[in-house]
């Protein structure tokens, strides 16, 4: 069994800056993961890259020989991977063992885990070769400055969590950023009497029945919650690994291992 976090959000989230901090905190405390990069277009890393989308396809190339703009040119290239699933993506997961814990930092284009099927079809294929995969969605803490950005963040949230049917950890980023913690206080454990007055509030009385129908969503199904993020502390990052390893089980198959182990077996 293989472990492995997908770890999404919009561009600009935090994504690559949350793998390489994560890959510190495990190196600190003596547990090995690796970071793989799915992004095409990324150029540098404060993380060392275990598997490198871009020695299977390069954005610049797709850009400059099929005359592609840079978001046409990432989803070519996302399809290059589904098309190469089987064998240059199977060969990269092969030189991984059985217990290793991956991260993929993937890009921040919102179709990506919105609607089209790419990264359904590369969790699938993870999925065949035995990975727990959980999705880890990042929303940047600066944008959600009122309600309405508040429930965008949620809705497309929820769209990742609709087309790849994962576990899914939501985390609220960059609270390094966050001056005044009681602005966000209201978002980590959304209380929909609240969200709704305020939305209500913002909005053209013509949308109140649409208000009451999304809060609903947020709320009643107790869908989306986040979990703050921030970097300077260690317990922060310590705490969200823990939430993500229960998600994909990660410690309950190690104390099994342990509790199986029996030392009398050893004959040296
Ligand atoms: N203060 C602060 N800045 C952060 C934090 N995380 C990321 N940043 C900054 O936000 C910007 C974007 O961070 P990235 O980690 O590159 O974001 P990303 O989600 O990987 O971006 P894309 O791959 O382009 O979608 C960079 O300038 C980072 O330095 C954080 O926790 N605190
Ligand atoms: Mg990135």
């Amino acid at each position: 069994m293989g472990y492995a976090q997908l770890v999404i959000g919009p561009a600009g989230s935090g994504k690559s800056t949350y793998c390489s901090s994560l890959f510190r905190h495990c190196e600190a405390v003596g547990r090995s993961i690796h970071v793989v990069n799915l992004d095409p277009a990324a150029e540098q890393f404060d993380y060392p890259v275990a598997v490198d989308i871009r020695e299977l396809i390069c954005l610049d190339d797709v850009m400059e020989e099929l005359g592609l703009g840079p978001n046409g040119a990432l989803m070519y290239c996302m399809e290059e991977l589904e098309d190469n699933m089987d064998d240059w993506l199977t060969d990269e997961l092969d030189n991984y063992l059985d217990d290793d814990y991956l991260v993929f930092d993937c890009p921040g284009q919102i179709e990506l885990f919105s609607h089209v099927p790419v990264l359904r079809n590369f969790v699938e294929h993870l999925k065949s070769k035995n990975f727990n995969v959980c999705v880890v969605y990042l929303l940047d803490s600066q944008f959600i400055t009122d309600v309405t950005k508040f429930i965008s963040g949620c809705m497309a949230s929820l769209s990742a969590m609709i087309q790849l049917e994962l576990p899914h950890v939501n985390i609220l980023s960059k609270m390094d950023l966050v001056t005044n913690k009681r602005d966000i206080e209201d978002f980590l454990n959304p209380q929909g009497q609240v969200l709704l007055s305020e939305l209500n509030q913002r909005m053209a009385p013509h949308f109140l029945k649409l208000n009451k129908a999304l809060i609903d969503l947020v709320d009643q199904y107790s869908m989306v919650s986040f979990v703050p993020l921030d970097l300077r502390k260690e317990s922060s990052i310590r705490y969200i690994l823990s939430q993500i390893d229960n998600c994909i089980q990660y410690g309950e198959d190690a104390d099994v291992k342990v509790k199986d182990f029996d030392p009398e077996d050893i004959d040296d």
